[in-house]
């Protein structure tokens, strides 16, 4: 059965059109980035995806069904840029917000839930800052916890957007683990990428986007000088020879 399909999908805002004809069949287990220009409609596609943004056409089914029926097994790290960090919560609440989809709006997380976001947010170093109100924490920091509310919905598939943008050596090594993990886990996850050079360390397949998909498939297929220039248009200068 198919993780997440998408057929002839297209979307717009007001009337200038940012996707269209859009199809791809994702591989359970796939660790993939999404790569192309700025305004290719890498988040646009996350957000359409997620009905977080109308479609124009198309139909997107999530393990052979509707996003509706399946939404506690699909997980979601937005753009850092994208959240309202003043919003007055703590880390730890963060994190329990991802179980909330389980345990339901309106109860009250137990000893046990508060013990999963613990050991979460301890997976991405960040139990010490479990109490820290999420405005202050540093970009790398906050981004951990994003990390950390994604792990504990246990979900089978993880859409992220630009996890890795503004975040050090050590953040960035520790969230690619984490993706690895997940990967290892069985796990189905696609993150937008803008760093074409850690492209092929990082990424098992690869979807180039720019207002339509240009290729997907196993990075050592489609991860290459054409079509990379292709997607990015001619003034691209192939890291490889950079
Ligand atoms: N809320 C919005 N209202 C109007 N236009 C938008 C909105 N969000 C995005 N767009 C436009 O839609 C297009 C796709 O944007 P999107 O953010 O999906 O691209 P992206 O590939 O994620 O870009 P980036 O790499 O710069 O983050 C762009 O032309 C952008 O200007």
């Amino acid at each position: 059965m198919s993780v997440l399909k998408v057929d002839n999908l297209s979307a717009s805002y007001r009337k200038n059109k940012v996707l269209y004809d859009v199809n791809f069949d994702v591989k359970p287990g796939s660790l993939t980035g999404i790569v192309g220009p700025n305004g290719a409609g890498k988040s646009t596609l996350l957000k359409v995806m997620l009905e977080l943004h109308p479609k124009l056409s198309g139909n997107v089914s999530f393990f052979g069904s509707t996003l509706a029926k399946t939404k506690t097994k699909v997980g979601y790290v937005p753009q850092r840029g994208s959240v309202d960090w003043d919003f007055p919560t703590n880390a730890l609440d963060v994190v329990l917000m991802g179980l909330y989809g389980k345990i339901g709006w309106f109860k009250w997380p137990n000893k046990k839930d508060k013990d999963l976001a613990m050991q979460s947010l301890e997976k991405m170093g960040m139990a010490d800052y479990a109490d820290r109100q999420i405005s202050q924490l540093s970009g790398g920091q906050q981004q951990r916890v994003f990390l950390a509310r994604a792990l504990v919905q246990n979900a089978d598939l993880y859409f992220m957007d630009e996890p890795l943008v503004g975040v050090d050596a050590a953040t960035e090594t520790a969230i690619m683990a984490t993706l690895k993990q997940l990967k290892a886990d069985g796990k189905t996850v696609m993150v937008v990428h803008h760093d074409l050079l850690t492209v092929e360390d990082y990424f098992d397949h690869v979807m180039l986007l720019n207002k339509t998909i240009i290729d997907y498939g196993k990075t050592e297929d489609v991860f290459t000088k054409e079509q990379v220039q292709r997607t990015y248009g001619g003034s691209l200068r192939w890291m490889k020879e950079a």
